[in-house]
């Protein structure tokens, strides 16, 4: 500006020595040329102002805008957001699909328990007097959901503790609701504090493989969890009736077997965690009898069979009856020689019952004494179930004991029991019951192929 101004002043001091016309032309140019500057310099100064208005509105552009996009760390940036976004959106939609299908099966398992009213079999009304407490470790399981069913229908109150290890909540489900009746997810390796007036102490795997699966266990449920089992029953003054087995007579040397015979039993082959468990649980039985004045019975079980043994159960009642029922081979361990005598569960059950119920502190064997080779056994099972299934030998078992058969002396002049199921009665029960166990696990099968394959599912798979 000031340039211009002296510009402009030196052209006019030029002009008044010009002649007078000639100076007017200079001082219009002048005035016409510095007009012409002086809107430059205002063209140009608005012209600055306005390109850094536009900058500061760029910056607020780009800080609004998130995530920056101009440098590669800002992209990589906005690269991770929106991968964290799609994630995001598939797992809404994924939880969307899942709650759907929550309120369908709610609604489907509202309509079933509505068309399903509870019924529980028949119970006796018993008085308080009359009514026990009575506590079933194992109640889940084969024989146990058996003695279950007996003492609630005798009107008593059941309180099942299992670890469904081998039990099974199916065995006992018929009572869940009912008043007199409650299920306990415990392991009596650990201790359990209760009010009871009587024990009936099941709880341990009974079928060899089953057993020899987890040995260490099978130790420990057999001498921890009779401790428990010993230690409640003092403390409550309750009374205890401890499930030994045939197995304390290990491969028997004299036969049949009484009470009395001690044994024959290898204490380190396959089957002594479970043949010893025994031994020591009767063993810990009689010294908290002798030393803290424990009520106790002791039950030596002989082979029982029935309903709701379990389809893997392993042992020789349910793999014959399994191999016939599906025309496959059935599979006798060695020669075939060694023999068995069964007893129905409902035998056995009564047994028990009475032993708890008598003065009698001593073992007592509870089995059927009819005995048969397990040859002969495989041929009747084949027979009962009809069908081409062979009969072939494979490996013998180690230390597979050679003959037992129970001397029932005891039972039958002191608890006036003995066994009334006779074995083809008894078998074709249990027949029928892996019949509908099988056709139920195939129609099982068959509903959740269905349910897998289905399109639907397919669709709301991520
Ligand atoms: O059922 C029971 O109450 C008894 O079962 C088992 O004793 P174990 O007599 O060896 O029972 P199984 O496995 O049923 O075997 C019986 C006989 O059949 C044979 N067997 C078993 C299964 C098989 O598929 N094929 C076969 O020939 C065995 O070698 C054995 O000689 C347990 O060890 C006992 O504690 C339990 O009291």
């Amino acid at each position: 500006m000031v340039f211009v101004c002296k510009e402009a002043a030196a052209t006019i001091i030029t002009m008044m020595s010009a002649t007078k016309k000639r100076l007017k032309i200079a001082a219009v140019v002048t005035i016409v040329l510095g007009l012409i500057y002086l809107l430059r310099f205002l063209n140009n100064t608005s012209l600055i102002s306005r390109s850094s208005t536009s900058g500061q509105q760029q910056e607020e552009e780009q800080q609004r805008q998130w995530p920056p996009t101009e440098n590669v760390q800002q992209r990589n940036l906005q690269l991770a957001y929106e991968e964290q976004h799609a994630l995001f959106e598939a797992q809404q939609l994924e939880m969307k699909h899942t709650k759907e299908q929550l309120v369908h099966l709610e609604e489907q398992i509202r309509s079933l328990q509505a068309s399903t009213p509870r019924k529980y079999p028949k119970v006796k009304y018993l008085n308080y007097k009359n009514r026990k407490r009575i506590l079933i470790t194992g109640g889940a399981g084969f024989v146990g959901s058996h003695l279950v069913d007996d003492l609630m229908i005798q009107g008593h109150e059941i309180i099942v503790v299992d670890n469904f290890f081998t039990g099974r909540k199916r065995n006992v489900e018929h009572w869940l609701g009912h008043e007199n009746f409650e299920l306990i997810h415990h392991d009596i390796v650990n201790p359990l504090f209760i009010e009871i007036d009587e024990i009936y102490h099941l709880a341990s795997p009974a079928s060899p493989p089953h057993y020899m699966y987890n040995p260490v266990k099978t130790i420990k449920t057999n001498t921890m969890g009779t401790i428990n089992v010993l230690g409640l029953a003092k403390r409550v003054m309750a009374k205890v009736l401890i499930a030994s087995t045939s197995e304390v007579y290990g491969d028997p040397t004299v036969h049949p077997q009484p009470e009395t015979y001690w044994g024959h039993v290898n204490p380190i082959g396959p089957r002594a965690c479970y043949d010893e468990g025994k031994r020591v649980s009767e063993t810990l039985s009689y010294a908290y009898a002798k030393q803290e004045k424990v009520q106790v019975r002791v039950a030596r079980i002989f082979n029982t069979y029935g309903p709701r043994m379990h389809m893997n159960d392993g042992r020789v009642v349910s793999n014959f009856i399994l191999q016939a029922l599906r025309n496959e081979t059935i599979t006798v361990y060695g020669n075939g020689k060694q023999t068995r005598s069964f007893q129905y569960v409902s035998d056995l059950v009564d047994g028990m019952i009475a032993l708890m119920a008598s003065n009698y502190t001593q073992p007592v064997n509870l089995g059927n004494p009819v005995e048969q080779s397990i040859e002969e056994f495989a041929q009747i099972i084949k027979q009962l179930v009809g069908g081409p299934s062979e009969i072939k030998q494979t490996k013998a078992m180690e230390d597979d004991p050679q003959r037992r058969k129970p001397d029932i002396t005891r039972a039958k002049t002191l608890l006036k029991w003995e066994p009334k199921v006779p074995l083809e009665t008894g078998l074709m029960k249990t027949i029928s019951y892996f019949r509908n166990e099988l056709a139920r696990s195939d129609r099982f099968q068959e509903n959740s192929k269905k349910y897998f394959e289905s399109p639907d599912l397919q669709r709301s798979r991520p």
